[in-house]
């Protein structure tokens, strides 16, 4: 017998893989939110941090929330059916209201990629933002001044600078290989790297 998929499955289906979808990767203290906000201002995506969602689930007291809260504190990677579990309810609720999807802070890892793809649909480009480690450092650490995020501090940020550095490479040159990546290079100014991003994005519209 077939795995039976209930015809509302399909017709989500159908609609994810229809709609545009933009990785937004990069280092910890890139960017990548600061540019996806100027994204969603001119064009109208829909934004769904995989961090944020992350820390919603903490917040939240849940027991998936008390799982993860540990993982995220000292900078390592959260289990990926956690992630992409998360990240498929929110985009299912915002799928018929939404323009393309703006994915940031995700995949993490290859297999994330692949697992999304199976589970959801394939991304239309991958933007990455890349900048120096020591400016990462530099914005995080003046981030951390406001945040009040359980990551902010110097301890953390090595690990998430490390767990970054170890993962991105082969990322990096699955998504080359398919035409699909989108370098940004974001040393300058954040209106500066918009203007870049924008560059991108017309390109697909
Ligand atoms: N191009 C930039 N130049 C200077 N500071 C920046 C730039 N982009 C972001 N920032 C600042 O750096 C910090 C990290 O940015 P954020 O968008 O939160 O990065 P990410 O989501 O990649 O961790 C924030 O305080 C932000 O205001
Ligand atoms: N796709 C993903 N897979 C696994 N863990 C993730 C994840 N996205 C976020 N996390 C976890 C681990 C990260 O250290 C933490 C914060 O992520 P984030 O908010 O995207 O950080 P940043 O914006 O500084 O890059 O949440
Ligand atoms: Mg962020």
């Amino acid at each position: 017998m077939g795995i039976c998929v209930s015809s509302d499955e399909k017709a989500e289906r159908e609609k994810l893989k229809k709609t545009k979808i933009i990785f937004v990767i990069g280092g910890p203290g890139s960017g990548k939110g600061t540019q996806c906000e100027k994204i969603v201002a001119k064009y109208g995506f829909t934004h769904l941090s995989t961090g944020d969602l992350l820390r919603a689930e903490v917040a939240s007291n849940s027991p998936t929330g008390s799982q993860i809260k540990d993982i995220m504190q000292n900078g390592y990677l959260v289990p990926l059916e956690i992630v992409l579990k998360l990240l498929r309810n929110a985009m299912l609720q915002k799928i018929n209201t939404c323009k393309g999807f703006l994915i940031d802070g995700y995949p993490r890892e290859i297999k994330q990629g692949l697992e999304f793809e199976k589970m959801i649909a394939p991304p239309t480009i991958v933007l990455i933002i890349t900048c120096s480690a020591d400016t990462m450092k530099q914005r995080i650490m003046k981030r951390a001044a406001t945040s009040s995020r359980a990551d902010d501090n110097e301890a953390t940020i090595v690990n998430r600078l490390e767990t970054y550095f170890r993962s991105t490479d082969p990322i990096i040159a699955y998504y080359e290989k398919r035409g699909l990546l989108r370098k940004v290079p974001a040393e300058g100014d954040a209106d500066v790297v918009f203007n870049e991003c924008c560059k991108v994005i017309d390109i697909i519209l």
